[in-house]
């Protein structure tokens, strides 16, 4: 990339960078090695010219859309096949898949659920049988759980897994239109087979819902079975080449060896045994949550790449009337609205490897047959997942909106990045429905705390600040850290309270807990802000790095700290013992980080090191050439291809003809 003829801006803001851009790079990859590995993979898939699209995707019907992505889905699958078996390497797929297809691969699902459900749900000789044909893609298939009339309350579900022990087979039904599949990704025409997530039934009693794994369309001619009834949802905001489908079945059999019985089992006889405990069946949705972390990252960087860079080369209006006009990147609000988004995007990263961490951990504790820090880790997954996707939806908007106009471009590629960023807010559980879940967790953690009961890491604060809830502030990183868990521990005990208000007010626990409600999704912010804040900080000063890229990474990681004191100061005059001279002195510092930042602002995002075929922008190229760019890709539009439209003889011309008469 350095031998590209640049824009004078750019190339003068890079020489200003007071890190080694490399190091920065090394470190996201995980080291030297790592980000050679990467860029040679990433390079033989940006040079196979079939992978490349001469018009773009935009400008497709929503068929041609579809069809353009299955066929590189497919060269993609070929091409890293090979490429695996040369070099034996994994690569990151979501970085080229962002490439390769701008928005969603029509694989995305087989991949990352139909897979990972076989491994996580299915018994070794399941395994056995399953996972070849599907990671070879002898089979293709997806992850049938939401239901036109249930996504969130999945034991609401009500496609039916009724067994018949006189043949050993299960037979599904969808009665009503309300349990139809919706929404699976590859559903509408690409899969052949599903993991269908369906309530059990055995002689009229039922035992929950349970994985099944189902062939729907035939292998060769990819017709539906019969008793299948499939096709595709229809246009959506974004996510338009991922192929999202609805599903019923009709009296359509599967043997009884296709329920996944790694955690339950149904025997030939009907006897249902029972798991060691039946959340195990919600695991993969817990594996998925963790790597949304990951994802907010990846997508936060892509915006942030864009609008950076377009903000070095935007030149529009003056700080000081006798000076020329400035770079848009010198306006404090400009810095204000994306250097949260570098910054966040370390954040999340920071704390999605350290999320894995604990997922591993818990995984392995679990083929031991130990699951005490389950719900510790689905507590943790949940308010995580819930608040990273949401920060990252903003933070995204955030940069189209600082680029102005050419941000609602499509050419600037972030109305899509927006598209498949919000998109993790809903799916994979909906933002207040996780934020919920891990406000029980808190609520049982608060009440153990009460009894002086020893309580699982994450939550030790909710009993430090039973113990003392007076700590004097500090307006430094870790007391900043120590602020929000007051914050979220006020919180928690303010939502608990109510609760407890409400009970004595004659209502029973579930109204008080609805009552609540409001209370308790924000006390789960809270906590999730808190470890946001404690575990970045954390791996922060941590970091083994040169010191003049720890001095970055430390004003990075202090800006996240100060500015989410800020944005929740209420929070903080309410719940802790900041003053509002403290908040004066934190404005103050976020100032000065603000300034600090700026001179190393294009590095930064250099340093994400995402090549111009990830970011797909006319505004976020490497060489800045945004305006040649914003012309040459107008120039693509089919309406450029005629100097006059066929309109106009039709209707424009009658038009001002009539209007003569
Ligand atoms: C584009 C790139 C993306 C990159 C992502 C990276 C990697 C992944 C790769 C690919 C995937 C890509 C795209 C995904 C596309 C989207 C796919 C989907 O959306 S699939 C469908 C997902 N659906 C949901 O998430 C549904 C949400 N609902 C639920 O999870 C549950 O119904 C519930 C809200 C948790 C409630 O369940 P239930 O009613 O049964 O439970 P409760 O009675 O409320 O609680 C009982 C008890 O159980 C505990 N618990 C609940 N869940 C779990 C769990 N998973 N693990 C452990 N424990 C659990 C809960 O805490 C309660 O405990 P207690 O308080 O002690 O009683
Ligand atoms: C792009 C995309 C891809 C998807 N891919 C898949 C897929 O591959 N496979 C699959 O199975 N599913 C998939 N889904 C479905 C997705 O998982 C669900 O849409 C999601 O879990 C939310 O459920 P819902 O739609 O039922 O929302 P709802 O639960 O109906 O949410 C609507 C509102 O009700 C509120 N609400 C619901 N329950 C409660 C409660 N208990 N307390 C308080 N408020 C509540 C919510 O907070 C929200 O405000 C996908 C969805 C999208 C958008």
């Amino acid at each position: 990339m350095a031998n590209v003829k640049c824009n004078p801006d750019l190339v003068r803001e890079r020489a200003k960078c007071s890190f080694d851009v490399n190091e920065l790079i090394h470190l996201i990859d995980g080291g030297e090695n790592a980000t050679k590995e990467k860029r040679h993979f990433e390079e033989t898939i940006f040079s196979v010219k079939e992978l490349q699209d001469a018009v773009p995707e935009e400008y497709l019907s929503h068929k041609d859309r579809y069809e353009n992505a299955v066929r590189k889905a497919t060269i993609l699958r070929d091409v890293c096949r090979e490429y695996m078996k040369k070099y034996n390497y994994k690569p990151n797929r979501f970085r080229v898949g962002h490439g390769v297809f701008k928005d969603v691969s029509p694989f995305l699902l087989h991949d990352g659920m139909f897979v990972a459900t076989i491994i996580g749900q299915g018994t070794p000789e399941q395994q056995a049988e399953w996972l070849p044909k599907a990671e070879n893609m002898q089979i293709i298939g997806t992850y049938a759980q939401t239901e036109l009339g249930h996504g969130s309350f999945i034991r609401g579900l009500e496609t039916r897994a009724t067994y018949d022990p006189k043949t050993e087979e299960f037979i599904l039904n969808n009665a009503t239109l309300s349990s139809f599949k919706w929404w699976p990704g590859g559903l509408g025409s690409t899969v052949n087979h599903c993991i269908v997530v369906a309530q059990l039934f055995i002689n009229g009693k039922s035992y929950g819902i349970q994985p099944f794994i189902v062939q729907i369309r035939d292998l060769n001619t990819h017709k539906p079975l019969p008793g299948v009834k499939v096709g595709e949802i229809g246009p959506k905001m974004g996510f338009q080449t991922a192929n999202n489908g609805f599903l019923g079945f009709e009296n359509f059999r599967i043997p009884r060896m296709n329920m996944l019985m790694k955690n339950a089992q149904v025997l030939k006889d009907g006897t249902f045994v029972k798991g060691m405990n039946e959340k195990l069946t919600y695991g993969t949705m817990v594996m998925v949550r963790v790597g949304i972390v990951g994802d907010c990252s990846l997508n936060t960087s892509l915006a942030a790449t864009i609008a950076v860079r377009y903000s070095a080369v935007r030149h529009q209006s003056k700080i000081k009337a006798k000076e020329p006009e400035v770079q848009i990147l010198d306006y404090v609000t400009q810095q204000h609205k994306l250097f949260i988004a570098i910054a966040s995007s370390h954040v999340f990263r920071n704390v999605y490897s350290w999320l894995s961490k604990s997922y591993l951990n818990v995984m392995k504790d679990l083929a031991q047959g130990k699951q005490d820090h389950l719900p510790e880790l689905h507590a943790t997954a949940c308010c995580l997942k819930a608040v990273c996707s949401r920060d990252a939806g903003s933070v995204v908007e955030e940069c189209r909106l600082a680029c102005g106009g050419h941000g609602y471009m499509t050419s600037s590629n972030l109305p899509l990045v927006y598209g498949f960023t919000i998109a993790t807010v809903t799916y994979e559980g909906e933002q207040t429905v996780l934020l919920l879940q891990t406000a029980r967790y808190l609520v049982k953690a608060w009440l153990a705390a009460l009894q002086g009961k020893v309580l699982a890491p994450s939550v030790s604060y909710l009993s430090d600040w039973l113990k003392n809830d007076n700590v004097r502030w500090q307006n430094t990183p870790e007391g900043i850290v120590k602020g929000f868990q007051h914050v979220a521990a006020g919180k928690v005990k303010a939502a608990y309270d109510t609760i407890q208000k409400y009970i004595k007010l004659g209502k029973d626990y579930e109204d008080a807990w609805n009552l609540a409600s409001v209370q308790l999704m924000k006390a789960s912010e809270a906590h999730s802000r808190s470890i946001l804040c404690e575990v970045s900080w954390g791996e922060v000063i941590r970091t083994s790095a040169s010191p003049n890229l720890l001095q970055v990474l430390k004003q990075l990681a202090q800006l996240y700290l100060v500015y989410w004191t800020l944005e929740t100061s209420g929070d903080f005059l309410v719940y802790s013992n900041i003053s509002k001279d403290d908040i004066a002195i934190l404005r103050e510092k976020y100032e000065e980080l603000l300034a600090a930042i700026r001179p190393n602002a294009v590095g930064l995002v250099d340093a994400f090191d995402l090549r111009d075929e990830i970011l797909h922008s006319t505004l976020g190229s490497y060489d800045g050439r945004v305006y040649e760019r914003l012309m040459e890709e107008a120039l693509k539009s089919p309406l450029n291809q005629e100097s006059v439209n066929a309109s106009f003889h039709k209707y424009l011309k009658p038009l001002m003809e009539k209007a003569k008469l």
